[in-house]
């Protein structure tokens, strides 16, 4: 099965990449990329051919869409000529309703809407997919199995994706903030700022694995690191007094509200 991928940006090259790593035949891959001197990068990186939108949907089984949700109207618009009922669409796009592409395409082409995440450079991605109204099994399968070769895949209704692109989509903007303020907190206290970047980066790798080995809910692991009158009471008092568990309840509805102006166009 040959894969199309149109928009090789951050998050087009993170798939790209993936599915090399995956042991995809780079044959069966290809990219459209307008600027020759990123055509060019990719070529040399991944030995991948670059073409134009309408040759790579013309030659593809698949044709994944990675261009900003932005730039979708004009990439659709441009490739719907070479598209065919039965061929699958996978859209990566935030925002971007399969009722909206599947508006602009030929009819029974298959459309799956897909929100991945860059974690997926290591193979530690979380994307969620949901079908279109001319996808069957198959579709699904196959757009699970581009996604699998990255991380974790999970279906999902529609209906749920504005949210999940607030959770898991942006979600790795969020550690990093953190991750980054922890580390200037450290710098702040004396440390130097290699021991701080180690300490917080080890500190993070080995939370995120006790949450996934022990599969114990997080307020727990969180009482056990306090100790009654110990220094996390006070750090975590410090969290509520700033409000930062309602700060991210916030963020995180500004990025589900953002979602939906997106799939208006804005
Ligand atoms: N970054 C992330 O963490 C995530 C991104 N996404 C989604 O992925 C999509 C891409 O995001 P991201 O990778 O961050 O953005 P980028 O800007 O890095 O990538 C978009 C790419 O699309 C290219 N492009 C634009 N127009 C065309 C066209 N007509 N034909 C071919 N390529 C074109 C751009 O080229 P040029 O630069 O030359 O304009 C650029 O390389 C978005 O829809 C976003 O919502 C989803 C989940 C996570
Ligand atoms: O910021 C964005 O719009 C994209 C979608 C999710 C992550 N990055």
């Amino acid at each position: 099965m040959s894969t199309a991928i149109i928009g090789a940006g951050v998050m087009g090259e993170t798939l790209l990449s993936g599915l090399v790593r995956a042991g995809r035949r780079v044959d069966q891959l290809m990219v459209g990329e307008k600027r020759p001197e990123r055509a060019r990068e990719l070529e040399e990186r991944y030995g991948v051919a670059v073409v134009s939108n309408r040759e790579a949907t013309a030659k593809a089984d698949t044709v994944a869409l990675v261009v900003k949700p932005q730039d979708m109207g004009d990439v659709l618009d441009e490739i719907a000529p070479d598209l065919r009922a039965g061929q699958l669409l996978v859209s990566l796009a935030a925002g971007i309703t399969t009722a909206y592409i599947e508006s602009r395409v030929p009819e029974g082409v298959a459309v799956v809407r897909v929100m991945p995440n860059t974690p997926a450079l290591v193979d530690e991605g979380m994307a969620a997919i949901a079908p279109g109204s001319h996808c069957d099994d198959s579709h699904l399968a196959e757009a699970e199995s581009l996604l699998a070769s990255t991380g974790k895949v999970l279906r999902i209704p529609e209906k749920q994706m504005d949210a999940v692109t607030a959770i898991s989509g942006s979600g790795p903007a969020y550690i990093f903030f953190v991750v980054e303020s922890m580390i200037e907190a450290g710098v702040h206290l004396g440390l130097p700022r290699a021991t701080a970047t180690e300490l917080v980066v080890q500190t993070l790798v080995g939370s995120a694995a006790m949450l996934r080995e022990t599969g114990t809910h997080p307020v727990v692991l969180r009482e056990q690191v306090t100790s009654p009158g110990g220094t996390t009471a006070s750090a975590l008092r410090e969290l509520e007094i700033h409000k930062v568990r309602a700060a991210f309840l916030a963020a995180m509805e500004a990025a589900r509200n953002r979602s939906r102006e997106l799939a208006e166009g804005s």
